[in-house]
């Protein structure tokens, strides 16, 4: 699951070792926006230590590198990767070209260090108009994408617009992102967001996206874990209903029927679908197989 993933300054120790201890599903490693100029050489270190010898839990654990219009990112690449990462996140994607040339050098650099070539995933954060526009392109760029993402602080400005309290102005992306992600067969994962004392600002946006059919959301803050676990959890009422539905479905393929009803609802294919994905959301996939499904 990837409901949560924790950025953490790689500039900042303190965060970086604790960053696993507030239970992310996720960790990003920031080599990108967290980290300034002066600092990017001994934060590129400071990631390649914590990652040789630092604990992370059960996270998946991802490095933001510097985008590839910047001096920095074939050594942020050759830095991490032979540290040991399950992903890179790119900033800035605005094409699948970015993606083509990203996939060549981590091919060489996982060659060169022994891993087997495209065991590297990426994560493409889309952060301009170009970027969301192309967003199946570079979904379909690469068997290495597992996840696209809109980057709501960048984009905003470069929509020439501000980030409201209601989200209107990345409602399309949000959409259009969605769309692409699910066209293309890869995780949808949301925008940070920024205000990390308002706590029902964030379960509404968190609502909201859930609705739209996002995997989860990327994290600033660790305060704001549990609230997006919790809207992310599918409830008991909903884990039992899904639970009847996926024993209703069993039951008509049993005896050769298509649609059935469920507590007056006419449940067929895709609802058994969703039903299924509920019971995966709350670590039940074994009860979707259970049930020959
Ligand atoms: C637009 C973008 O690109 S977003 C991605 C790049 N940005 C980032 O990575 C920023 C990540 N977040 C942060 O740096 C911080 O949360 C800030 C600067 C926003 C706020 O930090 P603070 O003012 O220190 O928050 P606060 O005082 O509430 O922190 C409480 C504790 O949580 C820790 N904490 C806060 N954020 C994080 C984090 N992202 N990861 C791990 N620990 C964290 C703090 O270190 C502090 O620990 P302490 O009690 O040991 O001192
Ligand atoms: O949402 C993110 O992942 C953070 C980011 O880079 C942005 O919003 O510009
Ligand atoms: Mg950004």
């Amino acid at each position: 699951m990837r409901r949560t993933m924790l950025y953490l300054p790689g500039n900042n120790p303190n965060m970086l070792v604790r960053g696993h201890l507030f239970g992310p599903d996720g960790l990003v490693l920031d080599l990108e926006d967290a980290v300034s100029v002066s600092e990017k050489d001994s934060a590129r270190v400071l990631v390649r230590e914590m990652l040789r010898q630092g604990e992370f839990g059960s996270c998946e654990v991802t490095v933001r590198i510097n985008g590839v219009d910047t001096e920095y990112w074939r050594d942020d690449l050759a830095a991490v990767v032979p540290a040991g990462v399950s992903g890179i996140r790119v900033p800035k994607v605005e094409g699948p070209e970015t993606i083509r040339i990203l996939d060549e050098e981590l091919s060489g650099v996982e060659s060169k260090a022994g891993i087997p070539v495209g065991q590297t995933k990426i994560f493409c954060l889309l952060e301009t108009a170009l970027g969301i526009w192309n967003a199946y392109d570079v979904a379909k760029a690469s068997p290495r994408v597992a996840a696209i993402i809109p980057g709501g602080e960048d984009l905003t400005a470069d929509l020439r617009t501000n980030r409201s309290p209601e989200g209107t102005e990345l409602e399309w992306a949000r959409r259009m992102l969605v769309f692409a992600a699910r066209a293309a067969g890869v995780d949808a994962l949301d925008t940070v967001f920024p205000r990390i004392t308002d706590d029902e600002g964030l379960r509404r946006e968190v609502g909201f996206i859930k609705q739209l059919g996002y995997d989860g959301k990327s994290v600033i803050h660790p305060n704001q874990i549990p609230i997006i676990h919790e809207v992310f959890t599918p409830t008991e009422g909903e884990i039992e209903k899904a639970k009847k539905v996926v024993a209703a479905a069993k039951d008509a393929a049993e005896r050769g029927l298509g649609a059935v009803s469920v507590d007056g609802r006419m449940v067929d294919a895709p609802v058994v679908k969703r039903a299924q994905y509920t019971l995966t959301r709350a670590g039940l996939s074994e009860e979707v197989q259970g049930h020959g499904c």
